[in-house]
């Protein structure tokens, strides 16, 4: 395979590219972020990107005395391009030290030196001119930028204005196109990203050009996406399978199967087993659990074609969680597809409980309780906002299948499954601190993509008829979300 291309799929893989709806420095929404700050967990990414940059510059005989990177993702690049070519290196600060020099410029060079500089990638050009303004003003010559990525979005005219020439190793359309072709990404994303740059073209002044355009709405708002799009936008195999499983079935109801007996569970299991996609187990409430009843449950799931979550909770330090989830009485790891778990111990809880699925598992991925459904309980934005970072960033979050929340703010990631329990029809609360809300009301306003029904269903005279009305209100209700985009 063509380098270049490889390399597009291995920044893909390490979660360099980021969908949804992002804030840009210039104060405008993109649909697509691209994120080059994590290529320094992986040295040979950043030999391949800094080769591919030296290459560039020989192949194009771009000659300075200099190179600088602009801070701060450029920096590591700029810095292996300098040793591998043994060019001298400048480093620009972003603010002067109030002690010592105070200099802008690090560095040895002189009065009319020359300078190439070096970018992660462009929007507006802004941070480039930036570099080449302090630079200047040291009075460093500068004619040419070599960038990474060009998002395509005005970047190169704006530079251009500057009498710069900029050069790119990869455009915005050729990322996608490439991430298209490997089967990464399907046809509807590309065009979506690929209108949004003909719309978001940004001038000099880092405003858009179009000035009738006063705010750009992002195609990948996850609430307004189908959950068969989202699929392809998933990091993690059991989002994917559950967004086509819900599509396929038309139903985004999980039954919360919170029963005290094994015969109990499966019989709602198989009486509702038609309108769901999800059935969530407390397995440590059983009186009588035993393995028959895992059995018996997984025929049941494969017949009615729906996943099998356990709500543990998981909230131990990894090597604890790991024992949790794959040994002991239940060994959850073996038979439920997906559990939950808090993100209190932070990452490791991700480590862990892929850690569990050692010997015979099932076991494809975890929903991340961000938010409670239970009143006076403890979460604060702080840690909704930490909570969303463990689930979007990092090498693992390809275990994660989406976030246990109430509200519509608390991840933008539409390759995530939003799972929000509290719900139930014409009742505010119970005895004990839960609070419920109406099914159209978690759909269309708190962007549920699944809700979580328990006593609403499990009180009902007939269970499955409970579950077909459920099934219809939550499907219909995201119907209409859909119709209102
Ligand atoms: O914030 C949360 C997290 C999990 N749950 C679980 O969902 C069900 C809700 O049952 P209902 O009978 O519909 O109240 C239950 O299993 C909880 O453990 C939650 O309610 N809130």
């Amino acid at each position: 395979m063509d380098p270049k291309k490889s390399l597009v799929l291995k920044l893909y893989e390490i979660n360099a590219f980021k969908f949804g709806n992002f804030k840009m420095k210039v104060g405008i929404n993109s649909p697509v972020y691209f994120d080059l700050r994590v290529i320094v967990s992986y040295p040979e990414v950043m030999q391949t990107i800094s080769n591919l940059v030296a290459d560039y510059m020989k192949e194009h005989n771009l000659v300075a005395k200099h190179v600088c990177g602009v801070p701060y993702t450029a920096l590591p690049i700029a810095t292996i391009v300098a040793v591998k070519e043994n060019i001298p290196m400048l480093v620009r600060r972003k603010e002067a030290k109030s002690y010592g020099t105070k200099k802008l410029i690090e560095g040895i060079f002189r009065l009319g030196d020359t300078c190439l500089i070096i970018e992660d990638v462009v929007t507006s050009g802004s941070s480039i001119l930036d570099t080449i303004r302090d630079l200047k003003q040291e009075g460093i010559q500068v004619t040419d930028a070599i960038v990474v990525v060009d998002r395509e979005q005005g970047g190169a005219k704006n530079i251009a204005d500057h009498s710069i020439r900029m050069h790119s190793l990869f455009t915005l359309s050729f990322l996608m196109n490439t991430l298209l072709e490997a089967g990464k990404i399907e046809r509807s994303i590309v065009d979506s990203v690929a209108k949004y740059i003909a719309e978001v073209q940004i001038g000099s002044n880092g405003n858009l050009m179009d000035n009738n355009k006063k705010e750009v709405k992002s195609d990948f708002v996850r609430s307004e996406m189908p959950y068969e799009v989202r699929a392809n936008l998933a990091k993690c195999e059991v989002t994917k399978e559950l967004f086509n499983l819900m599509t396929t079935k038309e139903t985004n109801l999980c039954l919360a199967a919170d029963l005290t007996k094994c015969a109990q569970v499966l019989e709602v299991a198989d009486k509702c087993g038609p309108y769901i996609c999800l059935l969530k187990t407390h397995v440590d409430i059983l009186e009588d659990f035993n393995n028959e009843f895992i059995e018996t449950l997984l025929a049941i799931a494969e017949r009615h074609k729906f996943l099998i979550m356990e709500d543990r909770k998981f909230a131990d330090i990894g090597n604890t969680v790991s024992l949790q989830c794959g040994k002991g009485l239940y060994e959850i790891a073996r038979w439920a597809d997906v559990v939950t778990a808090h993100t209190i111990s932070g990452r490791s809880i991700l480590q862990g409980l892929k850690e569990s699925r050692k010997n015979v598992s099932k076991l494809r991925g975890v929903f991340l309780l961000a938010e409670m459904s239970v009143s006076g309980n403890l979460i604060d934005d702080t840690y909704k906002e930490a909570s969303r970072k463990v689930a979007t960033d990092g090498i693992d979050i390809d275990f994660v299948a989406g976030i246990v929340c109430q509200s519509a703010d608390c991840f933008a990631f539409p390759g995530l499954i939003q799972l929000t329990p509290g719900v139930k029809i014409d009742e505010k609360a119970d005895k004990l601190g839960q609070q419920y809300n109406e099914p159209e009301y978690v759909i269309k306003e708190k962007a549920a993509d699944i809700a979580v029904v328990g006593r609403g269903i499990l009180q009902a005279k007939c269970v499955a008829t409970a579950a077909a009305l459920y099934r219809s209100r939550l499907w219909s209700a995201y119907k209409d979300r859909l119709a209102k985009k």
